[in-house]
């Protein structure tokens, strides 16, 4: 569980941000996790979605034993889109996005101390999702995905840039496609991290894939 003050550390924990599901993974999600975590992911989201997604039972337990793991680990655990899974779960947050409840309701029912992301595609709706009460903007997709069907239109750095020249200075992420040979771009752009799905879960060597890319972050972050 993440404290107050750790809301003030929120850049530092999107620096390498794995975003995952059960049906992202080809061994156990669990495993996935606990190796994604010795490779150095800095913060965790359970996106259990998508075709053969689990449910009900299913759904709450595995996400309640993503959740251990973070914890043995100090890693934060945020909740995709589902508020009461949040809310039974005490997870340190939740990332929703433009179809999903508006960030300004999400606050009120889950506290002041957790870290609130939610999705822009555009600066209206970055400046929207502040006014909600967003802690952190994921912005994307960056590049073309296969992890999500109803994925937008691919943008670039475009998004990210424009923030930067109108000086809107919230934490922000970039997300969609991204790998270790074309993450580069959005650190320049002025991103604070990456979140990913296969770059991490879909690999082969989850452990040493996720290095790799703790290892580029960490020298882009300060350059
Ligand atoms: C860090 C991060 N950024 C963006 C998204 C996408 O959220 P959303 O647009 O609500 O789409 P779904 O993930 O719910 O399909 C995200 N999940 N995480
Ligand atoms: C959840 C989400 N939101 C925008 S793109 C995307 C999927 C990112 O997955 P990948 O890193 O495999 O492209
Ligand atoms: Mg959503």
């Amino acid at each position: 569980m993440i404290t107050k003050p750790d809301i003030l550390h929120i850049r530092q924990y999107l620096r390498l941000y794995l975003v995952m599901g059960s049906v992202n993974c080809t061994r156990p999600p669990e495993e996935v996790l606990t190796s994604a975590i010795a490779g150095g992911i800095t913060l965790f989201q359970f996106r259990e979605k998508g075709v053969g997604a689990l449910t009900g039972q299913a759904y709450y337990q595995l996400g309640e034993r993503l959740q251990q793991i973070c914890k043995t680990h100090q890693i934060p655990f945020i909740v995709n889109d589902d508020i009461e899974l949040a809310i039974a779960l005490d997870a340190d947050g939740i990332h929703v996005g433009q179809d999903d409840a508006p960030a300004e309701g999400i606050r009120a029912r889950l506290g002041y101390n957790k870290m609130i992301g939610v999705s822009a595609h555009n600066v209206t709706e970055a400046r929207q999702a502040i006014q909600d009460g967003a802690d952190y903007l994921g912005i994307g997709p960056i590049y073309p995905t296969i992890s999500k069907a109803d994925a937008q239109a691919v943008q670039g750095t475009s998004t990210i840039t424009a923030l930067k020249n109108y000086h809107i200075d919230i934490p922000v992420v970039g997300i969609g496609g991204i790998h270790a040979h074309n993450a580069e771009p959005i650190f320049t752009a002025g991103a604070d991290g990456i979140a990913v799905i296969s770059a991490i879960a879909g690999q082969d060597n989850v452990e040493q894939a996720t290095q790799q890319l703790n290892t580029l972050t960490r020298r882009l972050m300060i350059n």
